[in-house]
């Protein structure tokens, strides 16, 4: 089992009930060398695949943007970008002070999925699988990530860009945007953890038909599947980064330790048996029951009127 530094502090100390929960979900991944999985091995293959990059903005108020950045192929991943990509969440992982994360697409278009060019020469099953198992764990642990996250999404998300979207706790899309999985299209599947999201973001049924048809997804129909939170309307009140950054700042409002619960008690609800469940949410409350808020709070005799 490869464990990142990151990953390793996580397992220390104050965060014990988080460190619980991921020991129990593999540490964050899905893939270790049990299943074959090296990852030194296929990190070094993926680099022999440059192009783009993945840019990571910490902001002081505990928000980070996430740029998927490769203009010139409509931000297709390289296969360094995926490698970058693994290194951007390990950093994310290890932000104490982090509360939200946008992730989206440079110069107005989210992410036409991974770069035909690599994907040509990666066609060896093999090789296949090994790029699945390396962005399937990455993916994984994005969303696992104790921050509240979304994919805003403008121009197009396909492919491996529309199973980015899912990876995120959320997706805004802009006016005149799409979300396409149009892997049947390529003769395949997702693969990078992307169906078995979707199952669990609009159900079976949809999931059926957004895949079997590699139906174009625009916003109003996100909206009415669960696929989209909000389409971003407003000309004129900033950009399309703006607009997110004023929505998700209503569920980042307040102490980081405590945002991070509320991540952390949503992900366990999610993933975990409810046995489970329950023992990681009383685990989680325990680092914020007589914490700084809560003491704050009970001092100030809040009221929610
Ligand atoms: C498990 C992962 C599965 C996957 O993700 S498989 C990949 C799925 N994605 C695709 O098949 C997207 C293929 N691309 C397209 O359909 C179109 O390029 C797209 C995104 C609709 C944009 O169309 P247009 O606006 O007409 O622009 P265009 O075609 O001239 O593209 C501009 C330049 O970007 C390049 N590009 C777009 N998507 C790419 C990709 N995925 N890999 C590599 N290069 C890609 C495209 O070749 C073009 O480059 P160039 O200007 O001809 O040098």
């Amino acid at each position: 089992m490869v464990l990142c530094a990151v990953r390793q502090h996580l397992l220390r100390g104050s965060r014990g009930a988080w460190a619980r929960f991921l020991q129990r979900q593999s540490r964050g991944c899905v893939y270790s060398s049990v299943h074959g999985f090296q990852l030194e091995e296929i990190r070094e293959k993926l680099q022999a695949f440059p192009g783009g990059s993945i840019e990571l903005l910490k902001q002081e108020s505990g928000l980070a943007v996430l740029t998927i950045n490769y203009p010139s192929r409509m931000n297709a991943f390289s296969g360094s970008m995926m490698v970058d990509l693994e290194e951007r969440v390990s950093q994310l992982e290890g932000w104490t002070d982090g509360k939200g994360l946008i992730v989206q697409g440079a110069s107005g278009t989210f992410c036409s999925g991974s770069d035909l060019n690599a994907v040509r020469a990666l066609s060896d099953p093999q090789d296949g699988m090994k790029m699945c198992m390396f962005m399937q764990n990455t993916l994984t642990r994005l969303l696992r990530l104790p921050m509240i996250s979304v994919a805003l999404v403008e121009g197009r998300a396909l492919g491996g860009g529309a199973e980015l979207t899912t990876a995120c706790d959320f997706r805004l899309m802009a006016p005149g945007s799409v979300i396409q999985f149009v892997h049947k299209h390529m003769g395949l599947v997702p693969g990078w953890g992307g169906a078995a999201r979707l199952v669990r973001i609009v159900g079976s049924q949809n999931a059926l038909k957004l895949l079997g048809g590699a139906v174009k997804v625009d916003p109003e129909v996100a909206l009415q599947i669960g696929l989209a939170e909000e389409v971003l309307q407003g000309e004129g009140t900033g950009t399309p980064l703006q607009r997110a950054e004023n929505w998700l700042s209503v569920y980042t409002k307040g102490p980081a330790p405590v945002i991070q619960a509320v991540k952390k008690v949503v992900l366990s609800g999610r993933e975990l048996p409810l046995s489970e469940a329950l023992r990681t949410e009383k685990d989680v409350f325990g680092t914020v029951w007589g914490g700084p808020a809560n003491m704050q709070a009970l001092a100030s005799k809040s009221k929610h009127r």
